[in-house]
């Protein structure tokens, strides 16, 4: 079966078939790859390019009436081809002798001509303008995000950066003036918040740069990036453990800040112990961190369960930070992967396949009335969906979701030397977040070794004068848990994903252990919690605005729209590498 023929079936298979385009070819964990005779990464190119073209190519088609004229190729096949005929550098990768070939190429002047009508349509003065056009029109709702770009200090600097693959870029002053002029493709903004952050223009395709296949650089959401810079692990705080860690963006940026404490020239002694449970998600973290040269001092427990883990096991003595990024609801992600959306050409007198259903479509639609609005979609690690059609299915899912992210942050409590912790989802559901981090602080095993939340004012300064910060009213009205939260809100123009991050800090010592008994006055627990924990002095740093969280866009409320309706992020698909 020919190239063009593979690529038809996979975008006519119906939606029961499930997944997006790459689990369609590439598999996933629990269902075989298809075997195919093209290279899948060869009809992955051709059927996203052509999706991505089909309402210009379907104009074409349909104003030149191949359909009418050549009664053998369906709307699908006449699309794909015309695709490669007029927009693949290669043609039609088929020999000039082939049927299907000779079917588009003797109408070449016609769908020359009405392929210009379409551009001048849109008011295109070249092909490559059309290509600008077609490329926004596609992102859809990621078009509004930039693209964030984690420079890897592990191989190379911001400065080089700058200096190299960003050379002829122009800098914009905000976030809003890359969005606002995001058909200027080379424009980046230097992010104010997080360190060797970048954002470019969404229809930067930094995907084919030799920054990004050598690991130069990451593609990382600006949130995502919070909690290994909370964390902020310095030569004194030893050895980090990531809890949670496929892919490995946050095991890579931890690695990279541990990195940069040693002074140069000399050996990094700190390990980052990096755990992930999925046997399948397991090899995409090593792949990820040999690729951005994190190798040396990351241990990868590939396919360990973190709950496994003995805190007081010798290996760990040292581990005196964790970052926790455990599975959550994934409410807060954007742009994630579904199948794209196809525009087919009109075939005279023959019933019309009807192309897979717009699911971004469906959803924006199904957000219109108060009932639909509670219909929600949580999508898992591995990008499956789970479609909660009532409040009550919600809670039930939420509540599994946050006792199992509350057991994974005790744990991390219990190890003997750690001082730090950060905990971080990307969800909006309070229930995942602030009353998770309530619930821990309330806990025996906070109580017993004076965990306490890590405030505002003792937070690294990017973090500090991030406005957004957490819901007051899930804070339990205690207004420096609230203020030590801290959150993004995607559609807030701030051109990031719906995130959430808190970190623990405890004094130390075997005796807080021992005695059981916190340090100090200052007031670190929630309201009512009985352990108190130790200050480490008042700070003369200053916060930086604050943006709070409402209750009423507390996701709990069930007001903001679901995430997956396009999507892309944190998660996997923030880092947008690897195809498996
Ligand atoms: C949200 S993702 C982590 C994303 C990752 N931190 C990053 O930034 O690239 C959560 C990961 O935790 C893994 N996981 C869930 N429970 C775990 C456990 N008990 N031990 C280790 N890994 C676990 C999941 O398989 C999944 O890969």
């Amino acid at each position: 079966m020919s190239l063009y023929h593979e690529t038809a079936d996979i975008l006519s298979a119906p939606s029961s078939t499930g997944g997006n385009l790459k689990t369609r070819l590439f598999g996933h964990k629990t269902t075989k790859p298809k075997q195919f005779k093209s290279p899948p990464p060869q009809i992955y190119a051709l059927a996203s390019e052509t999706c991505k073209w089909s309402a210009v190519l379907k104009e074409v088609i349909d104003g030149s009436g191949l359909l009418h004229h050549e009664r053998k190729l369906t709307p699908l096949l006449a699309l794909l081809l015309v695709h490669d005929f007029l927009l693949s550098r290669k043609g039609i990768a088929l020999p000039a002798s082939h049927g299907l070939r000779a079917a588009v190429e003797r109408h070449k002047a016609r769908l020359t001509a009405e392929l210009t009508r379409a551009r001048l349509r849109r008011k295109a003065v070249s092909i490559e303008a059309l290509r600008q056009l077609v490329t926004v029109e596609a992102l859809g709702e990621v078009g509004l995000y930039p693209r964030w770009v984690r420079v890897n200090t592990f191989k190379t600097t911001l400065q080089d950066q700058l200096d190299t693959t960003f050379k002829d870029f122009t800098r914009v002053e905000s976030v809003r003036d890359l969005i606002a002029g995001s058909t200027v493709v080379k424009s980046l903004y230097v992010d104010e918040h997080v360190p060797n952050l970048l954002a470019l223009s969404p229809t930067f395709e930094i995907t084919k740069t030799h920054a990004y296949a050598s690991g130069a650089v990451i593609l990382q959401d600006k949130a995502s990036c919070f909690p290994a810079y909370l964390l902020d692990p310095q030569l004194e705080d030893g050895d980090v453990i990531d809890s949670c860690s496929a892919p490995g963006n946050k095991t890579t940026h931890v690695a990279a800040i541990v990195r940069s404490r040693v002074p140069e020239g000399e050996e990094c002694k700190q390990k980052v112990y990096a755990f992930e449970k999925d046997l399948y998600r397991s090899r995409t973290l090593d792949k990820m961190v040999n690729l951005a040269g994190a190798q040396k001092i990351t241990r990868m427990s590939l396919g360990r369960d973190f709950l496994k883990v003995d805190p007081d096991a010798p290996l760990y003595k040292n581990v005196g930070a964790l970052l926790l990024d455990p599975s959550c609801s994934g409410s807060g992600i954007v742009g994630r992967d579904v199948m794209p959306t196809i525009h087919l050409p009109e075939q005279l007198g023959a019933a019309v396949k009807k192309p897979p259903p717009d699911r971004n479509r469906k959803r924006k639609r199904e957000a219109g009335t108060a009932d639909e609005d509670r219909q929600q979609i949580l999508v898992d690690d591995d990008g499956q969906e789970l479609v909660v059609s009532s409040e009550k299915e919600m809670k039930v899912r939420l509540e599994a979701l946050s006792s199992f992210q509350l057991t994974l942050l005790l744990h991390a409590f219990a190890f003997p030397a750690a001082r730090k912790v950060t905990y971080s989802t990307c969800s909006i559901h309070a229930e995942e977040n602030e009353q998770v981090v309530m619930k821990a602080l309330q806990s025996e095993v906070a109580v017993k070794r004076g965990w306490r939340v890590m405030k505002r004012d003792r937070q690294v300064r990017g973090m500090r004068e991030w406005p957004v910060r957490g819901s007051l009213g899930a804070s339990g009205g205690d207004e420096e848990i609230a203020e030590a939260c801290i959150r993004s809100c995607k559609d807030d123009g701030r051109g990031v994903m719906g995130f959430f991050v808190a970190g623990f800090v405890r004094d130390a010592g075997p005796e807080v252990k021992e005695k059981g008994v916190a340090l100090g006055n200052e007031k670190s627990g929630p309201k009512g919690a009985k352990g108190q924990g130790s200050s480490n002095g008042s700070s003369h740093l200053q916060n930086g605005p604050k943006t709070r969280i409402t209750d009423s866009e507390d996701a709990s409320s069930g007001t903001e729209s679901d995430s997956s309706d396009t999507s892309n992020s944190d998660v996997e698909s923030d880092w947008g590498g690897f195809a498996d």
